[in-house]
């Protein structure tokens, strides 16, 4: 019998197990009344505290650790046993902690989940639970707004990691928590345990998933096409956000127009992407017409941002053919040619290059050579690929270079800021996916741009949730990076930042979320009506209301509390 067949049904609304966020119990800022009706009074220590003082005590701890894997373990300890506590410290210390959570810790944690595995943080579903899928989604305890899910199959830049990937979607939506306020307990994270081409870890007794080898595409379509359907019924109003999957076009093609769903690779990432670029673009002068593109990488991601700019270059007058003869597409095997030999696959036909006089270009350096681009894009997981040699042509060839390393984490990023900032003089115009520090270069700090789609994933999955739309279109998407891209202020501006500095995360998610909204409504997605009459103050104020606040979650238990107190004393 498959493990899910003789699964329970329990009532949609139970919280009374632990396979999710803890309410705040045991929170040390609890009052004392709080501490009697919780029953929690004598089990904590007895003074209330401010946050402050637990934040000074939650610091020292965290800081205490000798390594940034030793840090995470502390957060997802803390993130298990007092949720709000977590999020107030990660809303204060964004900048120092979202390196922790994700990109680049998230990537060893990831290669070690069946090491350090402590508690569970979401769900997985195996192949073998096929047909069953909608029972076993009884057994989450909340209601559901948003899930992250992902099979494993292409964590980051590091391959294939198989159910280990959960480190992905547990770190993903601790940010839509962090930066969109969505309820950490309306937050699913979900892998897919659909086995893995990774022998090495189908040989390690340790490892958590099953042993069998990558399903066929066609036995993942069957399942994903159950998963959606039975996520959809369990929670109507779901929002469904594809990750880190390694050949992720086909979902994308066969749900974008069923469901309310987005893969992050590919539209997320174009969207951050395009937002960066739109501003280097400003920075450059260097008008569409006139722009050369060379990406090294002609994945999902790759393909998605490259997709993202042609829609740009389209709105700034070119025709589509032109726009997409701006892109230079490289993969493992050179330059993508109509003529290079090997089948290409479905993606990359649309950018491969009809005018190469059968000349096939093999190394970065040759297409480098030959098109003599402004602009160069990694996003192939190779670590170093932007040599010295490849950075000064670009500084040769460019007053203002474009220069995004946008493969993560940090070990696979194309070259690093000091890099790209040394070999161009500090003409370059930088953004990569992984956090760099800033770097003084003559006498002026510089800021590297961090590319990454945690600028807008938050902002497109809440924007989805708040209209309530039925699918999540293009045009939702391309909003999202038309938001991002005028959501600096004036003084990120005069520093030539391209995007806003990430510890405004969240009020820069509020105009993202809102350029969302508005694009649903455009194409006619929204079943919030109501929303439509709203100006665009105060539908951007409506967002803030309702975003989860962890600072207010002690008055929430407060006001519970005088509730309960009046109803007893009716009694
Ligand atoms: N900054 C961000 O927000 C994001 C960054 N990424 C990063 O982008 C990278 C790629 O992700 P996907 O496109 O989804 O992966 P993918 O597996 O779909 O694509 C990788 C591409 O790189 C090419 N490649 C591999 N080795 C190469 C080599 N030696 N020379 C030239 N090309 C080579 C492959 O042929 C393929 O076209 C990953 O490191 C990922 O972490 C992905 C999504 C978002
Ligand atoms: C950031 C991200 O989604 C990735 O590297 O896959
Ligand atoms: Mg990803």
């Amino acid at each position: 019998m498959a493990p899910g067949a003789n699964v329970k049904h329990t009532p949609a609304s139970s919280s009374r197990r632990s396979a999710s966020p803890s309410r705040g119990e045991y929170d040390t800022s609890n009052t004392v009344e709080a501490r009697k009706l919780l029953r929690t009074y004598g089990l904590v220590p007895p003074n209330v505290e401010s946050f402050e003082i637990q934040e000074k005590r939650c610091i020292n701890q965290l800081r205490s650790k000798q390594t940034p894997i030793g840090r995470y373990l502390y957060l997802s300890q803390l993130r298990a046993t007092n949720v709000h506590l977590f999020y107030r410290l990660l809303s204060k210390n964004i900048k120092e902690l979202t390196p922790l959570i994700y990109t680049p810790t998230v990537g060893e944690a990831c290669q070690r989940w069946s090491e350090i595995y402590a508690q569970p943080e979401g769900m997985y579903l195996s192949y073998s639970d096929k047909g069953h899928l909608f029972q076993i989604l009884q057994n989450w305890p909340h209601e559901v707004e948003m899930t992250v899910v992902t099979d494993g199959s292409r964590i980051l830049g590091l391959g294939d990691l198989g159910v280990n990937g959960m480190g992905i979607p547990v770190g993903k939506l601790s940010l839509y928590t962090a930066c969109a306020g969505i309820r950490p307990d309306r937050c699913l994270p979900l892998t897919l345990d659909l086995g893995t081409s990774n022998e090495a870890l189908r040989n390690d007794p340790m490892y958590m998933g099953s042993r069998r080898p990558k399903v066929s595409a066609e036995e993942e379509k069957e399942f994903l096409d159950e998963l959606m359907a039975a996520l959809t019924e369990r929670w109507p109003g779901i929002v469904i956000q594809y990750e880190d999957f390694k050949n992720p076009f086909p979902s994308l093609e066969r749900y974008q127009n069923t469901y309310s769903m987005f893969n992050d690779d590919i539209q997320g990432t174009g969207a951050v992407i395009l937002a960066g670029f739109i501003n280097a673009v400003k920075q450059s002068g260097v008008p569409a017409a006139n722009q050369r593109a060379v990406f090294l990488g002609a994945g999902s991601a790759g393909v998605g941002v490259a997709k993202q700019i042609v829609e740009f270059f389209r709105k700034e007058g070119l025709t589509e053919d032109e726009a997409r003869r701006c892109f230079w597409l490289v993969d493992s095997k050179g330059l993508v040619t109509d003529d290079r030999g090997d089948k290409l696959a479905e993606h990359k036909v649309y950018f491969s290059r009809p005018d190469n006089n059968g000349k096939q270009y093999k190394s970065l350096e040759e297409v480098i050579e030959y098109v003599k681009p402004t602009i160069l894009m990694g996003l192939s997981t190779i670590g170093g690929a932007f040599t010295p040699k490849i950075i000064r042509r670009m500084a040769d060839l460019n007053k203002r270079p474009v220069i995004f390393p946008l493969s993560n984490p940090s070990s696979k990023s194309e070259c690093t800021f000091e890099e790209a900032v040394k070999y161009t003089k500090g003409r370059c115009l930088f953004a990569s996916g992984s956090p760099f520090p800033p770097l003084e270069y003559e006498g002026k700090t510089l800021s590297p741009g961090q590319g990454n789609n945690v600028y807008v994933f938050p902002g497109i999955g809440l924007g989805a949730i708040l209209s309530k739309a039925v699918n999540v279109s293009q045009g939702m998407i391309y909003a999202s990076a038309e938001a991002l891209s005028t959501a600096l202020t004036p003084e990120e501006r005069s520093e030539d930042w391209l995007y806003p500095d990430i510890s405004r995360i969240r009020e820069v998610s509020v105009v993202v979320t809102r350029g969302v909204i508005r694009a649903a409504q455009k194409d006619g997605l929204d079943r919030e009506l109501a929303l439509r009459n709203l100006s665009d103050a105060d539908l951007e104020e409506y967002i803030r209301q309702r975003m989860y606040d962890p600072f207010k979650e002690g008055d929430k238990v407060e006001a519970e509390i005088k509730e309960l107190a009046q109803h007893v004393s009716r009694l």
